[in-house]
């Protein structure tokens, strides 16, 4: 079993735990339920962000802990002062320790977009990704069957919520490509060995229809790579890690979002 179907797995139990636990009927009476969602790919496109969707994750399974300290409330105010156009909050227990308190806290002292980075197999899921106050979600295709993605895909819309398809490779774009997208992602890290090359994004850039925003995931460590990633055509760019393994993410965040800007200026 690879670390992908471990974590589907779990999902399995999860859901169904929780769906006798907190049935839909009690989710939809949260606050965020009736509420309007901020749109992921327009703040990913704006002209006066980095396109920096920043990511709020305490571990990982190839990292184990990253940064078992860092606040919600201080990192993600501090990502969005910094100039980030979009947060990620990992809401997975068992593999990232992260929480749906965590989305909450991010959702209540942020206005931007929220994504639930989590591995969602199940309607539920999603009811439960706008009763937390999220506002777009992300599909696997890795974890999914194509019809299953595009059901939950056109699922998600139907609650206002954005999407944000994820592929590793060619094959997985092709299968799943639908009109309910709105963002289509490419992982660097191979799932397997947990290795990150950013050529994966580099050699699916221009396969992803324009229609939809595009953003490259995992493994981004410098101001450079962003620069390059944007001459091949990539308008968001996903980054958790490197934040979070500074005492002060936001910090390490607001830094390398100023080498940005200032290497935008020195190419003109
Ligand atoms: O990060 C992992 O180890 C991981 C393992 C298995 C499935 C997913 C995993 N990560 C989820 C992500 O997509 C990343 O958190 C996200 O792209 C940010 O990556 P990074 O900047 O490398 O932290």
């Amino acid at each position: 079993m690879d670390i992908l179907q471990k974590i589907i797995a779990q999902k399995e139990k999860e859901v169904a735990d929780k769906q006798s636990l907190y049935p839909e009927k009690l989710l939809e009476k949260s606050t965020y339920f009736e509420g309007r969602t901020i749109s992921l790919k327009r703040y990913i496109t704006r002209e006066d962000k980095s396109g920096i969707i920043a990511e709020f994750k305490r571990q990982s399974p190839s990292k184990g802990v990253i940064n078992a300290h860092a606040k919600v409330e201080r990192t993600t105010i501090g990502y969005m002062q910094a100039g980030a156009s979009a947060l990620s909050v990992l809401t997975d227990k068992e593999f990232f320790g992260g929480s749906n308190e965590d989305l909450s806290t991010a959702r209540k002292f942020n206005f931007c977009p929220v994504l639930r980075k989590d591995f969602i197999i199940d309607e539920y899921q999603i009811v439960e990704a706008k009763s937390i106050g999220a506002d777009a979600i992300l599909l696997i295709a890795a974890a999914l069957e194509p019809k299953r993605l595009k059901e939950l895909a056109a699922f998600a819309k139907s609650f206002g919520l954005e999407v944000l398809m994820e592929v590793h490779n060619e094959a997985e774009l092709e299968n799943n490509l639908n009109e309910h997208l709105d963002v289509v992602g490419v992982n660097n890290r191979n799932l397997k060995t947990f290795e990150t090359t950013i050529e994966t994004s580099k050699a699916l850039v221009d396969k992803i229809p324009n229609e939809f925003v595009k953003i490259s995931e995992s493994g981004i460590s410098d101001p450079e790579t962003i620069i390059d990633l944007k001459a091949c055509g990539f308008q968001g760019f996903l980054i958790g890690e490197t934040f979070m393994k500074s005492s002060r993410p936001e910090r390490a965040a607001a830094e390398f979002i100023e080498k940005i800007e200032k290497q935008k200026l020195e190419i003109g």
